[in-house]
């Protein structure tokens, strides 16, 4: 990864039309807090931009183009606060909704328990610091500090830290995000392998479409580019995306770029009449999904 931020994506447009030309269909997928939405105090009040739902509507509704929410929320949780989309993924892919039927991790479901147990061991540790607040997602949880004092804030580091060695028994792991810290199971699976699940019911010449803001969103740049197309969020963060945009508002503009200019290239390129689709897998129906979308490990 360049230690510099990516270009802007307007000056990349010319390869980004050429990555279209060259497509027979778009898979776009959109992380939530700060690419969807605009980043805001209080986790449960974060809300889509409405343009942004309107645009994903229209991405919905053509035929060359699917869509996924990829997640750091609990499924049900971004499911409530964004509808429509082709497949969702939470818990920064280790949940997957898609074709009507939900899988899970297997070792991430495992450890949900040593989850809960970090809970329950944060929140007095944790409650008397002002303004803290930890986020039980079931097969992840969240601390978040953003209305933690900023001198109060190694605290809530240092504490988070100590509970996770002390209960976290190796099987958990803790990362940053934006003024959050992120428990997880600690195993090689992220966003980037959701992308991979999700884009594998394509064809080989699909183009994929990656928009996201955090950390946790590189893992899925990583696996779009340089095929397909990784647009990072934000400011002037280094990334492995291609091309960046400042914020939830222009991530509005490039989704309805994408449905106006972006389907006639897929259009035009007419690849989709020479290539036979395969009709997407369908999810196998829970208890049958572990083993078989998520890969095996020693004690998955
Ligand atoms: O992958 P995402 O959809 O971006 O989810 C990542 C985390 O987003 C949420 O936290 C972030 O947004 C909050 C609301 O704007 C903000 O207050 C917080 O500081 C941000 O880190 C969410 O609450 C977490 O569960 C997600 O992991």
């Amino acid at each position: 990864m360049s230690e510099e931020p990516p270009p802007r994506l307007d000056e990349q447009l010319p390869q980004i039309r050429s990555r279209l030309a060259r497509a027979s269909d778009l898979l776009v997928c959109l992380d939530f807090d700060g690419t969807l939405a605009p980043i805001v105090d209080e986790p449960d009040e974060a809300t889509p931009l409405e343009a942004n739902e309107r645009a994903l509507s229209e991405l919905v509704a053509e035929p060359t183009v699917s869509t996924a929410i990829v997640s750091g929320r609990s499924l049900p949780d971004v499911r409530n606060r964004i509808d429509e989309a082709d497949a969702y993924a939470g818990n920064h892919g280790l949940e997957l909704a898609r074709s009507g039927a939900v899988s899970v991790h297997p070792i991430a479901r495992k450890r949900a328990a040593s989850i809960d147990e970090v809970c329950s061991a944060l929140e007095p540790v944790l409650s008397p610091v002002p303004g803290s607040r930890i986020e039980n997602k079931r097969l992840t949880a969240t601390v978040h500090t953003r209305n933690v004092p900023e001198p109060l804030r190694p605290i809530v580091h240092r504490r988070t830290t100590t509970i996770l060695d002390r209960f976290g028994d190796d099987e958990l792991e803790l990362s940053r995000g934006k003024r959050v810290l992120e428990i997880g199971p600690a195993i090689p699976w992220g966003k980037g392998n959701a992308v991979e699940l999700i884009a594998s019911g394509l064809p080989d010449d699909a183009a994929t479409v990656y928009v996201g803001d955090d950390v946790t969103d590189e893992s899925a740049f990583r696996v779009v580019e340089p095929a397909g197309i990784g647009v990072r969020v934000g400011a002037d963060d280094p990334s492995a995306a291609s091309c960046r945009v400042r914020s939830p508002t222009d991530v509005v503009s490039f989704l309805q770029w994408l449905g106006s200019a972006g389907v006639d290239l897929i259009e035009q390129s007419g690849r989709r009449d020479e290539t036979p689709v395969d009709p997407p897998r369908a999810y196998p129906s829970r208890g049958q999904i572990d083993l078989e979308y998520f890969p095996k490990s020693r004690d998955g």
